[in-house]
């Protein structure tokens, strides 16, 4: 069926084409096959001729048409293959629908009537697709037909869709079956009598449509119900003004039908003989074996009518014909009944096989959404505690470098770079302890540029400050990692050099103070100057291991280089000291 569906398109745009003599025939034909039998066959004999000139969709409604008049002649051994091709094959849902109809059709009166109740379920799902008006009104009559069997007894569900199918099909033909079909059902519910408007109005309507074979149907209907009511004159009229329209159709059902119920009209009049003659005539039409209903009917009427001749042997023949008939018929209605029950349980245990499926997989979704919620939830748990993490660390980080900018600030000389007075006198003093207590010797140097306000006066304050930046930077080359230097103020620094004698202070003093004076300072005016330094040294071992008072002394030999006039190194004396003093 998925096929037949997704095949419907490229059926459409081929519909389209013809408005060749060869579809106006198969219009013709479907008008006809319900209608009008000898002019349905002679359309389809001119369609076969023109065969070869048939489209592929052309040829799928020929073979339809073929199919239903295989079925309307018993030949269902050849109809029912070209049914179940089109259903599957054509790829076009109108024809399927009405090759479903009539495979129904055929699959009732073959009594395989599970088939038939199960056929008609699916087509019952098919029918809202189809707006073909064909085919809806072949496929809503063949399940308005099934529901309105007396063993299913579903005569007000059958009403209520003949209803719809007037409301479905508003044209004049679709108004006659949807009228002959709501008379029917209200017939066989008993809400309808012989003399009921209804009545007359669906034969009138049908009339007027020119559906004479549905008019034919209804007016046999009438007339059966006529007998049924004591109206017996009035259905023998009926009867024969409609005899000669009715052998006409060469439809066997209508043709079995008069004559059985002129032959039952004649019987309650008490004209036992006509109703004999009427009632052989019908048998002959149908044969002996006939599924038709009105076989158990000339049956029943033969019985009597012989019995009213006072023909016991006749009679008793008839009567176990009839009782076999209607034996026959009461098991064929169990059978329908159990047909109807037996799909109709296959369809609700399936929909509710669907139902449960439907729910676990919906409690499956829900459980699936959860977990993939939980997922989500967990995820962006996962990654809020990571930002979180990754911003702690980060902010850690950022306190942490910050805390040693700030304490290297605090420590440092911001130009030269070298260590503040403050902090240069907190180390000093710390070195000095450690030194003082393993008996280890320091110097401690003091150094001042020479005339550095001749630098600032000349070159300018920005020169002076370039001039002092390298000064520390040589200085600093000139010291271990384990010495000390710091800028005591203005142009003068300190240098602790720890495990130093004398000797070797002087000498890394002089080493100083010559590449002081023989490292030229390019200044940014591209200009150079030579930077001498005089330098005062005075050692723990000689002098205190207490900073103040080696400061003192290294002072003094300060002031003593000065003195000398500059660029040289004096070591701490007694006569630098006194010096100091005096
Ligand atoms: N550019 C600059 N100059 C400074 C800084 N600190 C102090 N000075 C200057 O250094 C000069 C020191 O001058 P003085 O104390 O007279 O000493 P001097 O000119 O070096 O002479 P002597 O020490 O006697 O050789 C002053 O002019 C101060 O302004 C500084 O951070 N940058």
């Amino acid at each position: 069926m998925a096929a037949l569906l997704l095949c419907m398109d490229a059926r459409s745009s081929t519909r389209s084409i013809a408005n060749s003599p060869v579809e106006a025939w198969l219009t013709q034909a479907d008008n006809a096959w319900s209608n009008d039998i000898p002019r349905f066959r002679g359309i389809l004999a001119q369609l076969q001729q023109h065969e070869d000139q048939l489209t592929s969709v052309q040829r799928w409604h020929f073979r339809l048409l073929d199919a239903q008049l295989l079925a309307d002649k018993g030949d269902y051994a050849k109809a029912e293959p070209i049914l179940y091709a089109i259903i599957n094959h054509s790829g076009d849902l109108p024809f399927s629908v009405r090759a479903m109809a009539a495979l129904i059709r055929d699959k009732f009166l073959n009594r395989d009537y599970v088939s038939a109740y199960a056929l008609a379920n699916t087509l019952m799902a098919e029918l809202p697709k189809v707006d073909d008006p064909q085919a809806r009104l072949e496929g809503m009559q063949e399940v308005i037909l099934l529901l309105d069997q007396n063993a299913v007894g579903q005569h007000d569900l059958a009403l209520d869709y003949a209803r719809q199918m007037k409301a479905l099909l508003p044209s004049a033909k679709g108004q006659c079956y949807g009228s002959a079909l709501e008379t029917q059902s209200m017939l066989y519910a008993g809400k309808l009598t012989s003399t009921s408007p209804a009545f007359q109005a669906a034969i009138d309507g049908c009339l007027a449509a020119g559906q004479s074979l549905q008019a034919d149907a209804l007016r046999l209907d009438l007339a059966y119900e006529m007998v049924d009511e004591g109206h017996a004159d009035r259905a023998i009229a009926l009867l024969h003004s409609i005899a000669s329209e009715i052998q006409g159709t060469e439809y066997t059902p209508y043709l079995a039908s008069l004559p059985v119920t002129l032959a039952r009209a004649y019987l309650s009049l008490g004209d036992a003989p006509r109703a004999r003659k009427f009632a052989l005539d019908s048998i002959a039409i149908t044969g002996p074996d006939s599924p038709l209903w009105t076989l158990q009917a000339a049956y029943e009427v033969l019985y009597q009518a012989e019995k009213k001749q006072g023909h016991d042997a006749a009679a008793l023949a008839y009567y176990e014909k009839y009782a076999a008939q209607e034996t026959a018929a009461m098991d064929n209605a169990k059978a329908i009944g159990l047909a109807y029950q037996t799909v109709r349980q296959q369809v609700l245990s399936e929909k509710m096989k669907a139902e449960a499926l439907g729910k676990e997989n919906k409690i499956l979704q829900l459980r699936q959404d959860l977990a993939s919620q939980a997922q989500k939830s967990s995820r962006l748990f996962n990654a809020l505690l990571l930002a979180v993490i990754a911003f702690f660390v980060l902010a850690m980080l950022w306190l942490w470098h910050s805390w040693r900018r700030f304490r290297w600030m605090a420590r440092h000389d911001g130009l030269t770079r070298a260590y503040n007075r403050e902090h240069f006198f907190v180390e000093a003093r710390r070195t000095l302890r450690q030194l003082h207590k393993a008996r280890v010797d320091a110097c401690l140097v003091v150094l001042d540029l020479d005339h550095f306000k001749r630098v600032n006066d000349t070159h300018g304050h920005a020169a002076g400050d370039q001039v002092l930046r390298s000064a520390a930077m040589i200085v600093g080359r000139e010291l271990r990692p384990n010495d000390l230097l710091g800028r005591l103020g203005g142009e003068e620094f300190g240098i602790l050099i720890p495990g130093c004698s004398r000797d070797q202070g002087l000498e890394v003093a002089n080493r100083i103070r010559n590449a002081l004076a023989t490292t030229p300072v390019t200044l940014d005016s591209q200009v150079t100057v030579v930077v001498s330094a005089s330098l005062g040294l005075a050692c723990a071992a000689n002098s205190s291991y207490m900073l103040r008072l080696l400061l003192i002394d290294a002072d003094a030999a300060l002031y003593q280089a000065k003195e000398n006039g500059r660029n040289q190194v004096v070591v701490d004396t007694s006569e630098t000291k006194s010096m100091l003093h005096s």
